[in-house]
């Protein structure tokens, strides 16, 4: 039912699961003598941290934010907002910030900045996906799962107007499902 909206399945379930496995070992390993916060972005994250956190062996905690710029849109409003805050304080702290995607970068340079001014010990980024084509801002994540080609993708959290983030891959939306 939701594939008829998809133009092409860019990864798989099974590539999704096998890159999470390598980048939990890779934090893991970074991570190995520390007391990490994961920070995921809501809502787009979610089953990526999910599946994330399992996979890697550390005393880490876990804390999500709420901020949103796209609404129905597939281009960034520009303005980040802030809908639901942290309950954990970010001061001292070691922090992964874990994201579904990187596009203009906008959303996340506002967090570094947030977290900086916060007085966060460390400040690390991961995400599943980047489209580099998209960035308005230099930002460059320290771990990234798979690079993304210049198009509007759904699917494991990422919505088109709240829609698809239940699809189990990442796939490129049919332009006709946004553009009349
Ligand atoms: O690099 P950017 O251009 O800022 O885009 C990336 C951000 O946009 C999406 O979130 P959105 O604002 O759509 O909220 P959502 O996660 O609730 O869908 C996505 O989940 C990232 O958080
Ligand atoms: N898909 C879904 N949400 C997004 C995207 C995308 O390509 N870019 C930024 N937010
Ligand atoms: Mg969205």
């Amino acid at each position: 039912m939701l594939q008829k909206d998809i133009e092409e399945i860019l990864i798989s379930e099974e590539q999704l699961q096998e890159k999470i496995l390598e980048l939990g070992a890779q934090i893991t390993a970074d991570y190995d003598d520390k007391f990490p916060l994961l920070v995921g972005v809501l809502k787009g994250a979610m089953p990526f941290m999910a599946d994330l956190m399992k996979r890697i062996d550390a005393y880490l905690e876990i804390d999500f934010m709420d901020v949103t710029s796209y609404g129905n849109a597939t281009v960034s409003s520009g303005e980040v907002k802030i809908v639901k805050d942290l309950n954990t304080s970010v001061e001292g702290r070691d922090i992964i910030i874990v994201e579904d995607i990187i596009d203009s970068g906008l959303t996340l340079s506002y967090l570094v900045d947030l977290f900086k001014y916060r007085k966060a010990k460390s400040i690390r980024i991961i995400t599943l996906l980047d489209k580099p084509s998209g960035r308005k801002v230099d930002l460059k994540p320290d771990y990234v799962g798979f690079d993304v080609p210049d198009a509007f993708v759904v699917g494991y959290g990422l919505d088109y107007a709240e829609r698809y983030r239940n699809l189990p891959y990442i796939g490129v939306l049919k332009k006709s499902v946004y553009s009349f």
